[in-house]
């Protein structure tokens, strides 16, 4: 997160660090007891290792009450997930256990309703990702309120030139922004989270590039399709 400030701790509850070999490497939020939501680009450093998730965390080295890391039964990254451009950059992870839920591990809803949200409402994101351009590494989460821009501002050809689909929705990008290791993290918007951060161009903090999420309305269908599949 670039220009944002330390969230309150364990005020969001719903966060989860995927993991690798102990690195952070992405967000993602819990969806349901037994699942994670995330984005399916943070599988493409990765191969096939499993990632662990961080639950219930604040620091990602300090000890703290309710911190636990949980393996992963299994990932299902989005069939329509490519490489080579942001559609369908989602993937959700069975974890090997329900998990144990409390003050600092709750479930967070998302959008069902397949409806845009209304340019300059105020969301917020948090995450892990860096806070400087030379690349610095938080221990504690950070977020940064943005305001939601219009898919045709967010398409006009001298920002995303028309490569936002229905399925994605943009904030505002000017200083404070989303960045590495902040992909999979949820843009919650009234408490809700509406869509998933998505790396996009990979710049940030330039206006000329707006943050990119994947909603998530659209998606409902698919989330719990594979969420009943797997003996969710
Ligand atoms: C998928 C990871 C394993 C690799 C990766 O994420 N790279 C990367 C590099 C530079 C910027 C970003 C990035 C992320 C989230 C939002 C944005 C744009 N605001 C950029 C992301």
């Amino acid at each position: 997160i670039l220009g944002g400030y330390e969230a309150r701790p364990h005020l969001k509850p719903f966060m989860a660090s995927l993991q690798l070999d102990g690195q952070h490497v992405c967000g993602g939020f819990l969806v349901a007891e037994q699942w994670v939501l995330s984005a399916a680009h943070c599988t493409e450093e990765t191969g096939d290792k499993l990632f662990q998730v961080l639950l219930g965390a604040h620091s990602l080295t300090e000890q703290e009450p309710h911190k636990r890391l949980y393996r992963v039964r299994a990932q299902f990254p989005h069939p329509g997930s490519n490489k080579h451009n942001n559609k369908d950059d989602l993937l959700l992870l069975q974890l090997e256990e329900k998990a144990e839920l409390n003050a600092d591990v709750q479930v967070l809803p998302f959008q069902r309703e397949d409806r845009d949200v209304a340019p300059d409402t105020v969301c917020e994101v948090a995450g892990w990702g860096i806070t400087s351009h030379s690349g610095r590494r938080p221990d504690r989460l950070q977020q940064v309120e943005r305001p939601v821009i219009s898919r045709d501002v967010c398409n006009h050809r001298t920002r995303h030139d028309g490569t936002i689909t229905n399925n994605m929705m943009c904030t505002d990008s000017r200083r404070r922004d989303t960045c590495k290791g902040d992909s999979g993290g949820p843009l919650v918007c009234g408490g809700v989270a509406e869509g998933l951060v998505t790396a996009g161009s990979r710049v940030c903090g330039n206006y000329k590039k707006p943050a990119i999420y994947t909603r998530l309305a659209p998606y409902a269908a698919w989330i719990d399709g594979v969420m009943a599949s797997a003996d969710g």
